[in-house]
């Protein structure tokens, strides 16, 4: 059941050319458990910095599946392999429950805000610092939104993260993390993936997540994305949890916050289908810790050669973790916070040419994989972990706009950040 030849640079000396089977594999070093499916990959005969690179080797056969991870800076080192081997699986029970239930506002969530069925912590956690502290993060929002509200600024958005350092004792796994992460964000995509690929800073470290945001999905000609951006915190107390949702439905601020990153897909998207489904309003999307403003964005792609990774490649980064316009805001986020690793980036999977053997057993219980199909999920909600030492670095940022509110903003943070620290069992300093 081979799929490919490889030529590329074999990191794994027992590598084969990837296969999509449930056989025996080494190790895997990419899982992401999407609400319907789970993708696992082992093994790397090439791996790839750079993801245009990636994207040929795809295109032309070379390889036959890609996962892994994009940084935040386009011109930063990604982490991407060409996987010996790939297997998808159906979702678990307990996830297809979930997704079953997706929570409205005026619905009690389930496993969600003072959930009782959470699994002890995995690694006893300590946070050991915090870069920068709360209130110089309160201090860079009010200092960005003064140049957002200047008018001879041309910035119009930017999403300004602050970024945590723990201690884990015993040593946390990214297994462990994985699966801690899993039982408590059922709504959100689950991921992990390995960082090395992106050179030797990144050596032994790992992407650990449960994101609620899909940058881009494509499953034969259909495209979809889930930007989200506007948030609240929720609420333990149903009717003040509702409420928090409907502002946040009608705030002026948030819609606009939203706004941008809609008309960013829009622009990217546009020119590569022949049509392109963009709801007027953005809806309520719940996560176990926070209201966001979503829209579901559903196109038909106009050439079945343009693969989910040469979309994720033309919509990353979105305002969702960058801003508007995104040259600019990227640069005032790398002088404001200096490098991001790969918070802020991209996870996900991309296949290319299978066979139809290969196809129809690939994705058991979904419509079956097509050549180029593949689902990226924004990095966030998520840590990196070095395997070697179990010490982790967190991040959580928030779309800023010239009438953000900086305390609301800091506030923002905190609850985002819970979804990493709660299943570390840690609190904030
Ligand atoms: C940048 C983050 O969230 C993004 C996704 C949802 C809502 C967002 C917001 O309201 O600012 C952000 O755009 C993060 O969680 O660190």
């Amino acid at each position: 059941m081979t799929l490919s030849t490889s030529t590329g640079r074999v990191d794994d000396p027992d590598a084969q050319p990837a296969r999509v089977d449930g056989s025996t594999t080494p190790a895997d070093h990419f899982e992401l458990y999407g609400l319907d499916y789970r993708c696992s990959a082992s093994g790397a005969v090439a791996s790839f910095n750079d993801p245009a690179r990636a994207a040929e080797s795809l295109a032309s056969g070379e390889h036959s599946a890609i996962v892994g991870a994009l940084a935040f800076d386009t011109e930063a080192p990604s982490a991407l392999t060409a996987p010996a081997h790939i297997r998808f699986d159906v979702p678990t029970s307990s996830r297809a429950a979930a997704v079953a239930n997706i929570p409205v506002p005026n619905i009690p969530v389930p496993n969600a805000v003072g959930s009782t069925n959470a699994p002890g912590p995995v690694a006893e956690a300590r946070v050991v610092a915090a870069e920068p502290l709360r209130e110089e993060h309160r201090d860079r929002v009010a200092a960005a939104v003064a140049v957002l509200a200047d008018s001879t600024n041309p910035l119009a958005k930017v999403v300004l993260a602050r970024k945590l350092l723990l201690d884990t004792s015993p040593r946390l796994t990214p297994e462990s993390f994985m699966a801690a992460l899993a039982a408590l964000n059922p709504h959100s995509g689950i991921f992990r993936t390995e960082l090395t690929p992106a050179g030797d800073a990144h050596h032994g470290r790992h992407l650990v997540g449960a994101s609620p945001e899909v940058l881009i999905r494509r499953r034969g000609r259909q495209v979809s994305a889930h930007p989200l951006a506007g948030s609240t915190p929720r609420h333990h107390d149903p009717i003040v949890d509702a409420e928090r949702a409907a502002t946040l439905n009608s705030s002026a601020k948030d819609l606009g916050e939203h706004r941008f990153v809609v008309d960013a897909l829009r622009s990217a998207l546009a020119p590569l289908c022949t049509r392109l489904d963009v709801p007027d309003a953005p809806s309520i999307v719940g996560t176990s810790s926070m209201w966001h403003l979503g829209t579901p964005i559903v196109g038909e792609l106009a050439d079945p050669s343009t693969t989910a990774l040469d979309l994720a490649i033309a919509v990353h980064p979105t305002p969702a973790v960058c801003g508007t316009p995104t040259a600019a805001a990227r640069e005032y986020i790398l002088a404001t916070e200096g490098d991001r690793g790969f918070y802020g980036g991209a996870v996900g999977w991309c296949v290319g040419n299978l066979s139809t053997d290969e196809r129809s057993g690939a994705l058991r219980g979904a419509d079956g994989i097509t050549p180029g199909d593949g689902e990226w999920l924004v990095a966030i909600r998520c840590a990196e972990i070095d395997s070697r030492t179990g010490t982790l670095a967190t991040w959580a940022g928030g779309g800023i706009v010239a009438d953000s509110d900086p305390d609301a903003e800091v506030a923002e943070t905190t609850a985002k950040l819970r979804t990493v620290l709660r299943a570390l069992g840690a609190d904030e300093i």
